[in-house]
């Protein structure tokens, strides 16, 4: 079964929801976002959710010492890096599950990530869009992803994953995981009830015509 990463968790609802539909991982933005978290808020959110749900911060290009403390006071369970942060700062956080994202445009893109492989947990593959770090709405072909696939790290893709696209990106890229932000959106920081569930639907649909 692919993991689920729900991104850009901004309130309860949202993320009991979300937890309750399947998500293995929630994602709290704390890089410059209209999907940004203040931290009390994500304690909040985070201190009632599942054990077994990995709460994943967001990060672009922080501090370390900020990333700690903004870690500890929450309770996050994993870090997303989604900046220039080198193979060095990744290996700060020995506590938690560290995913380095990389922002793809042709296959290139993947030799990026060849420095990293051995201080991070997993490789996240973002779609490349000038000028915006994330969220951006738009996929990449996920033909590259796959090369990157069986490379020693497990790989997330990322980048204008929905309900309608979900299973043909687990299909051509074979990922671990799969992580959602603005595609089970009403608005930025806002989940879609439908949306959502439609997802999950979908995906388990999947799974079942693979066991049959
Ligand atoms: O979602 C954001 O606003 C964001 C801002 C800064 C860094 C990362 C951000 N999100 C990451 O983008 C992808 C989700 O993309 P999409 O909305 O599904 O197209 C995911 O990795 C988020 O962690």
């Amino acid at each position: 079964m692919t993991w689920i990463k729900i991104c850009g968790i901004t309130n309860i609802p949202d993320a009991k929801l979300a937890c309750s539909l399947g998500a293995d991982a929630l994602g709290f933005i704390f890089a410059p976002s209209t999907r940004k978290v203040n931290p009390k808020i994500a304690q909040e959110i985070i201190k009632d959710l599942p054990f077994d749900v990995e709460k994943i911060g967001v990060f672009m290009d922080e501090d370390i010492k900020v990333v700690q403390e903004i870690a500890e006071y929450c309770g996050l369970t994993g870090l997303q890096f989604h900046g220039k942060e080198s193979p060095k700062y990744c290996k700060n956080f020995a506590k938690y599950k560290v995913i380095k994202s990389f922002r793809i445009k042709e296959e290139q893109d993947l030799e990026k990530t060849n420095d990293y492989l051995e201080n991070v947990d997993l490789i996240l593959l973002d779609t490349y869009v000038p000028a915006v770090p994330g969220g951006t709405g738009k996929t990449f072909p996920w033909e590259i992803a796959r090369k990157q696939v069986g490379g020693g790290v497990p790989v997330i893709i990322a980048g204008g994953i929905n309900a309608s696209n979900v299973n043909k990106a687990i299909r051509v890229a074979s990922p671990f995981g799969i992580d959602i932000g603005s595609g089970v959106e009403s608005e930025p920081g806002k989940k879609d009830k439908e949306k959502l569930s439609k997802l999950f639907k979908t995906l388990n649909s999947k799974e079942e015509m693979r066991y049959e």
